[in-house]
């Protein structure tokens, strides 16, 4: 293909919709996991967003310790004989923090995006707060108590839950991918020149 005949083609190209933008639940569910990032958790990150009936995002938060309560005093770890020793008394989940970081007067009829299954305390939380739907990643504790209980209040209260199945491999944000005079990501546009090509 010459020159002319390329530029015409990526010219046409660019007046058309990308056909490689993230769909609703993409987008969500990936908002979820950018929330995870911020989890000091070395061993589980779990972030949560929660959408309302207009598709806008009203709370997103992770697991973290409470306010006041410092990261680098309070434990991370998993296993000790003095269950004080352990984060699990202290640590506030990612779906408790996305509901009490809500910007809006409440999330009912509102979808939760989280990346783990909801435990039972959550289950409780998400239901009393009147959020409608759950879509959850991972289900790796299904076998659980913890996840047999929040099923079962679930089922109880009619809250909705699936899982989301990604048919994207990767969404990635690789800011030195990115075209800053054009705004391009490149690899989602590989007919524009970026000099490689
Ligand atoms: O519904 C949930 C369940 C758990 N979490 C958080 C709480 C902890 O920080 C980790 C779990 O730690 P493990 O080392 O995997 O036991 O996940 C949550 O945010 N929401
Ligand atoms: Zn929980």
């Amino acid at each position: 293909m010459d020159k002319a005949t390329d530029d015409l083609a990526n010219m046409n190209l660019s007046e058309q919709k990308r056909a490689d933008y993230l769909d609703w639940n993409e987008y969500f569910m990936a908002t979820a996991f950018l929330a995870a990032r911020r989890s000091k958790d070395p061993n589980t990150q779990v972030g949560a967003c929660i959408v309302n009936e207009e598709r806008k995002i009203v709370g997103v938060g992770y697991n973290g310790f409470p306010l006041g309560c410092s990261d680098d005093e309070f434990p991370w770890g998993k296993a000790s004989l003095d269950p004080l020793g352990t984060k699990y008394l202290y640590v506030c989940h990612a779906e408790m923090n996305a509901i009490l970081n809500k910007n809006s007067s409440d999330v009912k009829n509102c979808t939760m995006y989280v990346a783990l299954f909801p435990c039972n305390e959550c289950a409780k939380i998400i239901i009393q707060s009147k959020i409608k739907e759950v879509i959850y990643m991972s289900d790796k504790h299904a076998h659980k108590n913890t996840t047999i209980a929040a099923k079962k209040m679930f089922d109880a209260a009619g809250i909705k839950y699936w899982q989301f199945v990604p048919s994207k491999s990767r969404i990635v944000i690789d800011f030195s991918e990115i075209d800053w005079d054009n705004l391009n990501q490149l690899p989602a546009t590989p007919t524009k020149s970026n000099g490689l090509n």
